[in-house]
């Protein structure tokens, strides 16, 4: 992967000129081309995607196209599939399509093809979930597991949560999953007044099986669970461990043998197709999970095959680059309507911006451009209740991606044409706006006095012109759930790419972990803390005068 500033491009030079001329181009104006729909959407299976709804003309789509050319996109792809090392400051690869890579096709790191590794990890993931899936899978007391508790934290957490909730309706109705994922204690307490042990599954779920959560959730969880089994030997039975550390696993106490593994070239929020995955495999049950994997894997080919110009990740990663380079955005909301999909949001949360919150680039230099925006979202419409006041008429530039699905689980009366009927109508709101003169007619013709008008009609003025992008599913089912992920992946790679910055490590969150080390023992005993700055020092005498 080469190195190179994308403000030195000639396109990023092109761009950064339209982007003044066109300062006052209007979503609105463009559609005055009547194949702008057709022009600026793209059809994958059962996903369509619309992004007419974008300041973006014919001549900023082109440059767009031009500044990945400039940067490289095509080797870079390449590079990731192809098991290059580039997570360069890990020293790692970068894998996690070869873990849904369906076609079997050989995909070589550091000379070895690692599919039959992964297929291995995929047929005792398989042999483990049917057994979970018929209730064979017998707890101590000879009673079939009911309950599953994941404990895991960030990527080994988010994914399985997401999609756990995502495919509730493909869920087995014998098993229930729970998730305990933060170190306060309330979190694994109030899980376990919910499942009995004899029945309970609990899966050790970390990459490094060192993550300081999710190991002081898991002795917890074992010393609750040994307190009513009172034999070592039971723990086989409820404990399994997903993770890349064998060593640490058996130190744990869990046989190797109830351990499902992966690789260091899979990353933490890439995991969820890993032995990550294995819990989602329990409750949707394999073949599902497989559909999961495939609908990925559709999104791989598509990614890696199609031409960038009817490319759904690379074309969803240059409109939100201009939004956010050019447009002056700072952040972009994921709001999907459909209420399996609340989690999506918190899920790529971490994806993006864990990823692409960077501000050192590939050659080590500070950035002089906006990288990762901030992600955020809720499932409509309770956000339309909420936050969407500030999306339609607040000082900020939001992008949004509305995504639904055309058929719902539970096609109860009209509640989904009347959730739909809002999805369409919030992007035509926020591309049309309100005129003044509009307000004023409309006031008028309901017979409001004319200082009432005078007083309120601004206020009732909507801008428009605010950017969106539509996706519409035919049915989120496991293999829709697998090509939207995915989608985002990618999208969020190149963006990467073209801000030059490495996506795959996340050295950002490390210092507050250390920083968290060192004051713990401090926390212990009654005198006073004075090795910080003063607010820190304040802070910590207090919490302890607090707890005397
Ligand atoms: O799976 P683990 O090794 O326990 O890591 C869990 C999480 O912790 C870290 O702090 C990283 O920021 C995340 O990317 C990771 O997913």
């Amino acid at each position: 992967m080469k190195n190179i500033n994308p403000t030195q491009t000639n396109s990023w030079a092109s761009l950064s000129k339209q982007a003044k001329e066109k300062s006052s181009l209007t979503i609105k104006s463009l559609f005055s081309e009547n194949k702008r729909f057709e022009k600026y959407s793209i059809q994958l299976e059962d996903i369509l995607l619309d992004y007419s709804k974008n300041r973006i003309d014919d001549s900023i789509k082109a440059s767009l196209f031009d500044l990945v050319e400039e940067v490289n996109l095509k080797s870079a792809i390449d590079a990731m599939f192809s098991g290059e090392k580039i997570n360069l400051t890990e020293n790692r690869a970068v894998l996690h399509t070869a873990l849904r890579n369906r076609s079997n096709s050989p995909v070589y790191f550091e000379g070895n093809d690692v599919m039959p590794d992964v297929n291995s990890v995929l047929k005792q993931m398989k042999s483990f979930a049917d057994q979970v899936q018929e209730g064979k899978w017998l707890g101590y007391t000879g009673k079939p597991i009911t309950s599953l508790v994941n404990i895991g934290i960030g990527g080994s957490d988010l994914g399985p949560v997401m999609v756990t909730e995502a495919l509730k309706p493909f869920q087995n109705p014998n098993l229930e999953i729970f998730f305990v994922s933060n170190v306060d204690g309330t979190h694994m307490a109030e899980t376990l007044k919910k499942v009995d042990p004899e029945t309970t599954l609990f899966f050790i779920a970390s990459k490094t099986f060192t993550t300081q959560e999710t190991m002081t959730n898991a002795h917890t969880a074992r010393d609750w669970f040994l307190k009513a089994a009172k034999d070592d030997s039971a723990v086989a039975k409820h404990f399994v461990a997903l993770s890349t550390n064998a060593k640490s696993v058996e130190e744990f106490g869990i046989d190797t043998k109830n351990m499902f593994a992966f690789w260091d070239w899979v990353g933490g929020r890439y995991s969820l197709w890993s032995a990550i995955g294995l819990p989602i495999a329990c409750v949707i049950g394999f073949d599902n999970f497989e559909k999961l994997l495939a609908g990925a894997h559709s999104m791989d080919q598509h990614f890696r095959n199609a031409r960038f110009e009817e490319n759904i990740p690379v074309i969803l990663a240059l409109i939100g680059l201009w939004n956010t380079n050019f447009l002056g955005a700072t952040s972009e909301a994921i709001l999907p309507y459909d209420q399996y999909l609340h989690r999506f949001a918190a899920y790529f949360q971490q994806g993006n911006m864990e990823s692409n919150g960077k501000y050192v680039s590939r050659s080590g230099e500070k950035v002089d451009y906006p990288t990762g925006p901030i992600i955020w979202g809720e499932p409509g419409t309770n956000g339309q209740h909420a936050f969407y006041q500030l999306i339609h008429q607040g000082t900020h530039l939001i992008p949004c991606d509305f995504i639904a699905p055309a058929n719902s689980h539970n096609p109860i009366g009209d509640h989904h044409v009347k959730l739909l009927s809002n999805f369409f109508a919030q992007t035509e709101a926020l591309m049309n706006g309100k005129s003044h003169d509009e307000v004023i007619a409309e006031m008028e013709k309901a017979g409001k006095s004319k200082e009432e008008i005078e007083k309120i009609a601004l206020h009732r003025v909507f801008e428009g012109n605010r950017p969106t992008n539509s996706i519409l599913v035919k049915e989120l089912n496991p293999y829709t759930l697998g090509q939207l992920v995915a989608m985002y992946e990618h999208k969020i790679f190149v963006q990467g790419v073209i801000w030059n910055i490495l996506s795959f490590d996340q050295w950002g969150v490390e210092l507050g972990k250390v920083l968290a080390n060192a004051i713990l023992p401090e926390l212990h005993g009654d005198e006073n803390v004075s090795s910080h700055d003063g607010s820190t020092n304040g802070l910590i005498n207090a919490f302890k005068a607090m707890r005397k």
